[in-house]
C-alpha cells in the first residue's frame, strides 16, 4: 500500500462537518468560522513509550492521543471545529492501521471533531493533532484570571488515569484490585474524558481554568504563575474516584491525583457568586501571593518531560 492508499483508506472518511467547507485532499483544508466567535488553535504530540506504551491497543492510542487534543480545546471554553493529524508510521501494518482509524473515529465522533487535514510519514511511532475550536469573541477562558477570594474547582475525579497506566505497565500486581475496578481504571488512561461541555458552560463564568495534563499540583502552579495569586488547596477535599480509593486507600490515592497527571479533567477559578457547576468540586480559593500552597505547605510537583 502506498502512502496515498493509506491516507485514503484509513484517514479520507471523517472530513465532514457543519463548519468544514474543504477537507482532506487539497493542500489545507478551510473551516468557517461563525461570525462574532473567534478561532482557537491547539496542538499535541503523543509518543510512543513517552504519552502511551508503545503495545496498547491501537484503537486507544487514537482515543486518547484525540481526547489529550481536544481537552485543551475544553480548558479555553472552545467549541470544537475540527482536527488534523500529522502521524509517522514505523512500517505499513494494516492490522494495527485499521484498529487505530476506528479508536480515531470513535474520538472525532465523541469530541465532534473532524479530521480534515494531516500528514503521513516513516518513522517512529508518533503523532501530531492540531486541533481547532470557537469561541464567542471575549469569552475565551485563559490561565491568568484567578483573584483573590475566588473558589478553586476540578470537574470530575483525579488520580485515575496515572494509575490506570501504572496497572497497565505491570506495577501493581502486588495488589488485589477488583475486576471491574481494574476496567474502569485502565479506561482512564486509555479513554480520557474531555470535558468540552464543561468548558463551554464555563464561558464568562470561570476566571481562569486549565486542563489537568501534568497533575494537579503542576497545572494549579500555571494558574497561579499566570494569575498573579496563590491557590490554596485542601487535599481531603480533592475528589477521588470509589475504585481508586478501593484499590489503594486515601493516601496513595491523594498522592497521585496530585502529582499523576492525564486526568484531563479542568482546573477552574469562580467568583464565589458562581454556582458550581454539576459534576465538580470546591477544593480550595485563591488568595494574594504566589504558587499553590496545599495542606499549608508551599507545593510544586508533577509530569516534566525533562526532569
Ligand atoms: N515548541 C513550541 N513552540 C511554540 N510554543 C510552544 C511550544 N511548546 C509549547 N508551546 C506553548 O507553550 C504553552 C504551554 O505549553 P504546554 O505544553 O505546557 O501547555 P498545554 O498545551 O496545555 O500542555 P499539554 O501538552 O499537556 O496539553 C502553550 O501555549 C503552547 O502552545
Ligand atoms: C509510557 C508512558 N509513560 C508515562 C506516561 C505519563 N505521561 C506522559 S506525558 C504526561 C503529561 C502530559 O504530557 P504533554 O505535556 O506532552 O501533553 C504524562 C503524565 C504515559 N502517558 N505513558
Ligand atoms: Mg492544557
Amino acid at each position: 500500500m502506498s502512502e496515498f492508499d493509506i491516507i485514503t483508506h484509513y484517514f479520507s472518511s471523517l472530513g465532514a462537518g457543519e463548519n468544514v467547507r474543504l477537507s482532506v485532499g487539497d493542500d489545507a483544508a478551510a473551516l468557517r468560522v461563525d461570525d462574532g466567535f473567534e478561532l482557537l488553535v491547539s496542538t499535541d504530540t503523543s509518543a510512543a513509550g513517552v504519552h502511551f506504551p508503545e503495545d496498547l491497543f491501537p484503537e486507544d492510542i487514537a482515543y486518547k492521543a484525540v481526547a489529550a487534543a481536544a481537552s485543551d480545546l475544553a480548558a479555553m471554553g472552545a467549541s470544537p471545529l475540527g482536527m488534523t493529524l500529522a502521524i509517522s508510521l514505523p512500517e505499513h501494518d494494516s492490522l494495527w492501521l485499521h484498529g487505530f482509524s476506528q479508536g480515531l473515529a470513535s474520538a472525532s465522533r465523541d469530541f465532534n471533531l473532524p479530521l480534515i487535514g494531516g500528514d503521513t510519514t516513516r518513522g517512529l511511532l508518533s503523532m501530531t493533532l492540531t486541533v481547532m475550536g470557537q469561541c464567542p469573541e471575549g469569552q475565551k477562558l485563559l490561565r491568568s484570571g484567578a483573584r483573590p477570594t475566588d473558589l478553586v474547582c476540578v470537574s470530575g475525579s483525579l488520580g485515575d488515569s496515572t494509575f490506570g497506566l501504572s496497572m497497565l505497565q505491570g506495577n501493581e500486581r502486588g495488589l488485589d484490585i477488583d475486576f471491574e475496578d481494574q476496567e474502569y481504571l485502565l479506561s482512564r488512561f486509555s479513554r480520557p474524558a474531555s470535558r468540552i461541555e464543561l468548558g463551554e458552560r464555563l464561558r464568562a463564568q470561570a476566571t481562569s481554568c486549565i486542563d489537568i495534563s501534568d497533575g494537579l499540583l503542576a497545572d494549579a502552579t500555571h494558574i497561579a504563575n499566570a494569575s498573579g495569586c496563590k491557590l490554596v488547596i485542601d487535599s481531603a477535599l480533592i475528589p477521588l474516584s470509589t475504585e481508586l480509593v478501593a484499590s489503594v486507600g486515601r493516601a496513595r490515592a491523594i498522592e497521585l491525583a496530585l502529582t499523576g497527571g492525564e486526568d484531563f479533567e479542568l482546573l477552574f477559578t469562580l467568583p464565589e457568586s458562581v454556582s458550581v457547576p454539576d459534576h465538580c468540586t470546591v477544593i480550595g480559593f485563591a488568595e494574594a501571593g504566589e504558587g499553590v500552597l496545599c495542606d499549608g505547605v508551599l507545593k510544586r510537583g508533577g509530569y516534566d518531560h525533562f526532569h
